[in-house]
């Protein structure tokens, strides 16, 4: 697969992942380092795009704005379900207090489990095994017979460091689409940057929308048509398209 093109900045819309593709991953999600240099690169490409920057996350915007500070990039966390434009937010969602007895009844069966890590984010629940790989079976089994027990719509996503709960309609696809309908993102060409299973249905959308999808990492299936293969790359990448004005 090739490298993506460098596009005209005046007609981009850049949308970013950030784990795995923007910062490399830690054994814990509080673990991960920024690069100093990154925030600032964001920030001025940022400028450089007029605005049409766009964090597209499993994050929520707590965590990002923790991460890289207040840059003032657009931001979608939480696989969309927080989104972020200039003065415009949308956040919240009902599911959240219908799941909470579920995802705590879950955390407690795990609770002597050493290295499983749950993540809360109100109707989105992560539950990590990278620093035990040994509980993934176990959390996976004990995972699909709670959802069942979930609104309609809920779905488990399953990775190999760890699985995520998600409601419907919680997409990057959704999300990207979401910008893509305003300003200064509109009438762009989205160019759409991510590494794993739940970037896939962003690459896809991005894609079908005339735009340009990379996938991070070493090669495996896809549905993005670009390839970037390490998080430097990525950085080096961004640098590149910083200079083209
Ligand atoms: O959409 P992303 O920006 O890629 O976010 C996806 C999830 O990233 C984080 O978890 C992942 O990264 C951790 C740090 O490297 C790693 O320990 C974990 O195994 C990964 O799943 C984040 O904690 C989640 O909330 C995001 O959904």
């Amino acid at each position: 697969m090739q490298k993506p093109p460098v596009p005209e900045l005046s007609e981009t819309a850049l949308f970013l992942d950030i784990d795995g593709t923007l910062v490399e991953h830690a054994s814990h999600p509080d673990a991960v380092r920024v690069a100093p240099e990154l925030a600032h690169i964001l920030g001025d490409l940022n400028q450089k795009l007029d605005g049409a920057v766009a964090f597209v996350t499993g994050r929520n915007l707590a965590m990002v704005e923790r991460l890289f500070g207040e840059i003032g990039l657009a931001a979608a966390g939480t696989f969309g379900i927080e989104l972020m434009l200039g003065e415009e937010r949308e956040t919240g969602h009902e599911a959240a207090a219908l799941v909470a007895p579920a995802f705590t009844a879950l955390e407690e069966k795990f609770a002597a489990a050493d290295g499983v890590y749950f993540e809360h984010k109100g109707p989105v629940l992560a539950i990590h095994t990278r620093a035990a790989p040994e509980a993934l079976p176990a959390v996976i089994a004990q995972c699909r017979e709670t959802l069942p027990l979930l609104p309609d719509g809920y779905r488990l996503v399953e990775g190999h460091a760890g699985v995520e709960f998600l409601p419907e309609g919680a997409t990057k696809s959704a999300a990207i689409a979401w910008f893509m309908n305003r300003p200064p993102f509109r009438d762009r060409v989205p160019v759409f940057l991510g590494d794993d299973t739940s970037d896939e249905i962003g690459f896809e959308w991005t894609n079908q929308n005339g735009g340009v999808s990379v996938r991070v990492g070493p090669a495996k299936p896809t549905a993005a048509r670009h390839v970037l293969e390490t998080v430097p790359e990525v950085h080096d990448w961004l640098k590149q398209l910083a200079r083209t004005s």
